[in-house]
């Protein structure tokens, strides 16, 4: 039997109703009771703004949290008796959500009241989404994208009574020009439903829009941008979905949906990337420049080929191994975290650093911002900056290393050792890189000095000189806690 003790709402976000000093408010402790039936036993049930409590035999038995309950639903029977239906939603095994439901009989008018007042408790529980921008990109992957919502999705903002305003997107950038001018009054999140692709082009402009209705200057690598209000939830239809992979461990729709309804959020950092005075994008998820860009490029000229195209990639870069090496300058201004505890960093000033060298690329590890950061000297800090690794030529064997255990698995941590002496991790605010002899542009070499890889789709630089700055915690994203990620958020 599945009960709702498995969603934990101990050590997590999960939103709580108790104030903020740890006390239980008066109105919370205010108890709704009365006895009804669960599979012709009578049973005792209670209810307060956190908790739905069914006592009685261990079958019937529930403690369901109210920020779990999906929907409550009370269907007439014959003699003025009713049956209300709750459904909610529980962890099923390591990277699962799913919907469970008790059926309660009782009075109408009693089992009334109930649906009334679990729909009211439900409603004040923070974070929880009533009102929902949809972006369906109808090409991602497979082209299934507006079947999956209609087949997977609705129906869960449905039982949750979440309202949607559905928009189809008809063109590359329709997402991205639409959100750069989207009022988004009275919405409480972003869902989109497609790949990487999609996702990148919802953040990119939301993020341009309030950086505009702020009046701020997103050309200047100087300025403090002005953070998103409202998260973002991805729902896994394109090919390669990494964002929803890292934020629900998850490719499932439902998953998705599930944990968009519960309104858990994570920020995230956003490197926002510039180049000759201007910024050509955000980046939320991955940023990779020389080798890594010449995946992505060589990716997308196969995109007929779906998902396949990245194994085709990565066994390409595996048989062939030419990699090219560029002769960089990576200035970066170290970011030491405001809680290190180790006296060594404590007083560092930070000033900008230099390396330079033959390598065949950088690359930026997409970061959560609860999570601590991943380098060897400062690891128990709660820090805000970014990792990047530059990279030097590989052997066959440290690609494997690089792709399996790292930015394919996302295990990051596991890079760091004695054998992964072929990058070099560097914890950063900011970073520039200048290519020093760049090949003619109209050469293959030359096109791909000018280009990087962001988010998983390419941007032309212009140029063979670039700066990105990381913006802790400007975008939220819907996401869902899994017991192993329990100790990493605060
Ligand atoms: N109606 C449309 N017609 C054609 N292209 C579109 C349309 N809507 C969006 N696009 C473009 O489709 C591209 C691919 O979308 P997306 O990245 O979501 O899917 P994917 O490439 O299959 O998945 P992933 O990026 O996860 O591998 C995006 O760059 C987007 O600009």
């Amino acid at each position: 039997m599945a009960t709702a003790l498995e969603v934990p709402s101990e050590g997590t976000d999960f939103p709580k109703m108790s104030q903020s000093d740890g006390t239980v408010s008066h109105e919370a402790a205010t108890k709704l009771e009365d006895v009804l039936e669960v599979e012709k036993t009578k049973c005792k049930i209670e209810l307060t703004k956190e908790i739905l409590t069914v006592h009685g035999k261990k079958k019937h038995s529930r403690i369901i949290p109210v920020v779990s309950i999906l929907s409550a639903v009370c269907q007439d029977e014959a003699n003025s008796k009713s049956q209300l239906t709750i459904q909610y939603i529980h962890r099923a095994g390591k990277s699962n959500l799913k919907i469970s439901s008790i059926c309660l009989k009782g009075d109408t008018s009693v089992c009334n009241e109930w649906e009334r007042k679990l729909l009211e408790y439900v409603k004040l529980v923070p974070h929880r989404p009533q009102r929902l921008l949809v972006i369906v990109n109808p090409e991602s992957g497979k082209r299934n994208g507006l079947k999956i919502y209609k087949s997977k999705v609705e129906p869960i903002f449905k039982l949750a009574r979440i309202e949607t305003e559905v928009v189809v997107t008809e063109s590359a950038g329709h997402a991205e020009d639409m959100m750069s001018s989207k009022d988004l009054s009275g919405i409480d999140g972003l869902v989109l439903v497609g790949g990487d692709g999609t996702f990148h082009e919802v953040a990119n402009g939301a993020l341009r829009k309030i950086q505009n209705d702020y009046g701020i200057n997103p050309d200047n690598p100087d300025s403090v941008l002005r953070p998103l209000e409202i998260p973002i939830g991805m729902i896994p239809a394109g090919t390669g979905n990494g964002i929803a992979f890292q934020a629900y461990s998850s490719l499932d729709p439902e998953v998705a949906a599930l944990a968009i309804v519960l309104g858990q959020r994570q920020p995230h950092s956003t490197f926002s990337v510039h180049a000759n005075g201007k910024l050509l994008k955000y980046s939320i998820f991955q940023l990779g420049y020389g080798w890594f860009g010449d995946l992505i490029y060589n990716a997308e000229t196969r995109r007929n080929l779906g998902r396949a195209r990245y194994v085709y990639v990565l066994l390409n870069a595996f048989v062939w191994n030419n990699q090219r090496l560029m002769d960089l300058e990576i200035e970066y201004l170290p970011e030491t975290g405001p809680d290190v505890t180790d006296s060594e960093n404590k007083d560092e000033i930070k000033e900008w650093q230099k390396i330079e060298g033959r390598f065949i690329g950088v690359h930026t590890f997409a970061q959560q911002n609860n999570q601590d950061i991943i380098d060897p000297k400062i690891h128990h800090s709660k820090h805000k900056g970014a990792v990047i690794a530059v990279t030097k030529q590989m052997s066959r064997t440290q690609i494997i290393q690089l792709f399996y255990k790292g930015i394919l698995m996302n295990q990051i941590p596991e890079l760091i050792g004695p054998d992964i002496n072929f990058v070099e991790f560097l914890v950063v605010s900011r970073y520039r890189v200048r290519l020093k002899s760049p090949s003619n542009p109209e050469t293959k070499d030359g096109i791909l000095e000018r280009l990087k890889n962001c988010d998983g789709e390419i941007l032309q630089l212009g140029g063979t000189e670039f700066e990105a700055r990381c913006h802790p915690g400007l975008v939220q994203l819907y996401h869902c806690i899994l017991p192993s990620d329990e100790k990493g958020i605060s």
